[in-house]
């Protein structure tokens, strides 16, 4: 199965900044009218001019208006039965079972994301059966408007309290008045990201909510381990079935981060060959 199918990122070529997207085979995804496809869906050279940019980020505006509807619309008991399945099959598989310190969002139910709150309660309440140690829980907070957001250690959901935008995050300081471990400031790797997201392909594309901040912040994280000559954490974003798109329906620029690996309601798709060398029979 899993040697059937053709990967088309990885880490180097995007550090060479070669992007390189050839088709694989793919079962039905969900796909945007010709209308809201875009014209430009990459550049092939990291010398964007400002109108390509302008063009590329209108087309991902589109795109985005286009999945917050088909969020919107989900059925309720469809949405339940895939954030169960989503999150049970991330909790069973090897990655993550064996993952120490990993970064999570806190899910937003106005924003229709994908459920994290069993897995959260999982890391946060079961010690680790092989280790008797506890994964270490990092979570974003947004810093200010200019796409800088940190990531924070939390020890309890009672750890968070909603933002201006309604999404739970940590304050800076805990009950006690002592400031949170900050991943930036730790001297310890990621293992793993779970990341949010409006929309991906199976070649590892990913498109955010327009404010850049994981896009900043994981391109800022992976010079940090490249300079402390740390492994890369695996990028594994969780997704609905009509946030899977077809190839070349996600616009990207030189700074959109490519994902490792989806976890849909159907199984693991593992996409780089690391994501796919740490996956076992349960992908498909
Ligand atoms: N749960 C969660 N936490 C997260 C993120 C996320 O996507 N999900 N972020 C990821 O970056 C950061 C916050 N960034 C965000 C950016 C936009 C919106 C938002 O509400 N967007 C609206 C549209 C707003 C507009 O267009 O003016 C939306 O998507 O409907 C929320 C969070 C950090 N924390
Ligand atoms: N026309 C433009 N030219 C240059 N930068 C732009 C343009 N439009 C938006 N941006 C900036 O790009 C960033 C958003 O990038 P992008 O749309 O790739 O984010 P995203 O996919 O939501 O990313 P993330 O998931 O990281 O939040 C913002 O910082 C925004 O200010």
């Amino acid at each position: 199965m899993i040697g059937a199918r053709v990967f088309c990122i990885t880490t180097a070529l995007q550090r060479s900044s070669i992007f390189f997207f050839p088709k694989i085979s793919t079962r039905p995804v969900y796909r945007l009218s010709p209308a809201t496809r875009p014209v430009v869906a990459m550049s092939t050279t990291t010398s964007i001019n400002q109108d390509e940019l302008d063009s590329i980020f209108k087309q991902k505006r589109v795109v985005r208006s286009t999945l917050r509807k088909s969020l919107k619309a989900m059925d309720p008991s469809l949405r339940i039965q895939q954030d169960d399945a989503i999150q049970n099959t991330l909790l069973e598989a090897p990655w993550f079972k064996s993952c120490r310190r990993l970064c999570a969002y806190i899910s937003c139910k106005s924003l229709n994301e994908v459920d994290t709150s069993k897995i959260l309660s999982q890391i946060l309440q079961h010690p680790d059966p092989n280790t008797v140690a506890q994964k270490k829980l990092y979570v974003p907070r947004v810093e200010d408007k200019n796409s800088n957001m940190c990531m924070l250690h939390i020890s309890h959901m009672d750890d968070l309290i909603a933002n201006s935008m309604n999404i739970l995050e940590p304050a800076p300081v805990d009950a006690q008045g002592n400031k949170r471990e900050d991943v930036m400031q730790a001297d310890e790797p990621i293992d793993l990201f779970i990341l949010p997201g409006l929309a991906f392909d199976r070649c590892g594309r990913r498109l955010g909510r327009g404010g850049g901040y994981y896009d900043t912040f994981l391109k800022r994280y992976q010079d940090r381990a490249k300079e402390k000559d740390w492994r890369n954490p695996l990028m594994v974003a969780l997704s609905y079935s009509p946030q899977i798109l077809e190839d070349g329906a996600i616009p990207v620029t030189p700074n959109d981060v490519m994902i490792d690996a989806l976890v849909t309601p159907s199984g693991v798709v593992p996409i780089s060959p690391r994501a796919i060398e740490r996956c076992d029979i349960t992908c498909f």
